[in-house]
């Protein structure tokens, strides 16, 4: 089978998405602090409204705004202070703020009754029992005044079943009270790594002794994977036979999971069992092969009602089809709403060749241009073994299969890898 053979990369995504689409996540109540990067199972309203009163957003005196209006330096408007409204002052105990007086009020404290507007302390001479203000400018507009509920309406829903809770979520949620949270279960994901020329760590010297391999993958892609929010199990490494897969594969089920992943084994080789083992388990094959390099030899389908994914054994194949496709499921599977990858702009400043009729993904590095666009360079040479230039970028480049040659200068989409740091470099002589 050809490499130009099998599914584009949306419709790969779509299938790999499509599978688990119906799903409901199971759900559990977590403490507030930690549900940080938790999906919400269910829609949070909202008992109380925020802020909770009409109230200061300066420091400085609450007036009417009338007596103020056309207040100047040379023209001030003296008005007797009648007290002070503090952050915390319970707002029932205010005097009234009749015509021609004002109340010092400190930000976030509730307005007095009968007061319209915050003038600054700065626009005023900052007097005790009387003050003169020296300019209306705080009179226009909402003159500094931050109504209740403005932030967050009573009963209405505050956020809704999917969203990805984020620091200030957190916060939002502490605001109203909210001590517990719902929030759909982390995915259980069970990967099943095979091939004979694999050890872990613990069997270091065969490697040294020139025999094996360390399987990387074990340790790259339940890192990558759990920054999804995957709650990742590695079963022990199989060996490359028909019959070991099929055991390893079918403990996997038995213990139980919610997806189940394979890596290596999904090719043509003599040795590539994967996708015979889960037929063995009474498995159906959703498609295999996309046109994508690297990580054309993916696979995808269900076995026991579980779906599976097959990555390829590569290992940057490995990372990139992680990325691409388990990322999204996992997220998807997590109870999360947005999958999508979101493509930004950059700037390429290297050339490559992309001669196959498939969707590239070159590791780049990025860092921020002198026009402040993001400009993206080769990490190195691009063979999916080489693990080190995977490792160093930042994003992938996608390459169209209608392209044959990247060349420096043009403007391409590029996929910000999940794991990549938010923040990047500048590049030499790029503003601050
Ligand atoms: N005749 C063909 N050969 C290959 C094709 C093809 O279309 N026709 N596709 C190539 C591509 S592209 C890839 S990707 C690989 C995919 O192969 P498998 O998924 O079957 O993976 P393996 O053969 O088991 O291993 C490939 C390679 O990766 C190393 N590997 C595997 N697992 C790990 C791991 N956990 N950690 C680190 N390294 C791993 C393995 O030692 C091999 O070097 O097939 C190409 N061949
Ligand atoms: O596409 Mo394979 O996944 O390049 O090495």
């Amino acid at each position: 089978m050809g490499p130009a053979t099998g599914l584009s990369y949306p419709e790969a995504l779509a299938a790999v998405l499509h599978q688990v689409a119906t799903r409901v996540p199971a759900s559990e109540r977590v403490p507030l602090p930690q549900a940080l990067g938790r999906a919400l199972a269910d829609d949070v309203s909202s008992r109380l409204a925020l802020p909770p009163w009409d109230n200061a957003g300066m420091d400085g005196y609450a007036v009417q705004r009338a007596d103020v209006l056309g207040a100047s330096a040379s023209s001030p408007r003296a008005l007797p202070v009648l007290g002070t409204s503090m952050a915390g002052a319970d707002p029932t105990m205010l005097p009234w703020v009749q015509q021609g007086t004002a109340l010092r009020i400190m930000t976030g404290a509730p307005m007095p009754p009968g007061a319209d507007a915050v003038v600054r302390v700065e626009d005023t001479d900052g007097g005790d029992t009387l003050v003169r203000v020296l300019h209306d400018r705080d009179t226009l507009g909402r003159g500094n005044v931050r109504p209740r509920g403005e932030d967050i309406a009573a009963g209405a829903v505050l956020f809704t079943r999917g969203t990805t809770l984020r620091a200030s979520h957190l916060g939002a949620l502490a605001s109203i009270g909210v001590q517990e949270v719902l929030v759909s279960r982390a995915p259980r994901v069970t990967i099943v790594s095979s091939g004979d020329e694999l050890v872990l760590l613990d069997r270091f010297d065969e490697v040294l002794n020139g025999h094996r391999i360390v399987s990387s993958s074990s340790y790259a892609l339940p890192a990558l994977l759990r920054g999804a929010g995957a709650d990742v199990t590695m079963a022990p490494l199989v060996p490359d036979t028909l019959e070991a897969l099929i055991g390893a594969l079918g403990q996997a089920l038995d213990v139980g999971c919610d997806l189940l992943i394979t890596t290596g084994g999904v090719s043509v080789g003599a040795h590539d069992y994967t996708r015979d083992a889960l037929a063995a388990l009474g498995g159906t094959q959703r498609f295999w092969r996309a046109r994508i390099r690297p990580g054309g030899p993916l696979g995808t389908g269900e076995v026991r009602g579980v779906p599976w994914v097959g990555l390829p054994g590569n290992p940057v194949s490995t990372m990139v089809t992680g990325a691409l496709f388990a990322w999204p499921l996992i997220r998807q599977l997590g109870g999360h709403r947005g999958v999508q990858h979101a493509r930004i702009p950059v700037r390429m400043c290297d050339d490559a060749d992309t001669p196959a009729p498939l969707t590239y993904f070159l590791r780049v590095a990025l860092q921020v241009g002198a026009d402040g666009m993001l400009e993206a360079r080769l990490t190195g040479a691009q063979g999916s073994n080489l693990l080190r230039t995977m490792a160093m970028a930042d994003a992938l480049l996608e390459v169209p299969p209608s392209i044959d040659r990247v060349e420096a200068g043009q403007t391409f989409s590029a996929i910000l890898l999940p794991d990549a740091p938010p923040l990047f470099g500048a590049a030499p002589g790029a503003r601050a």
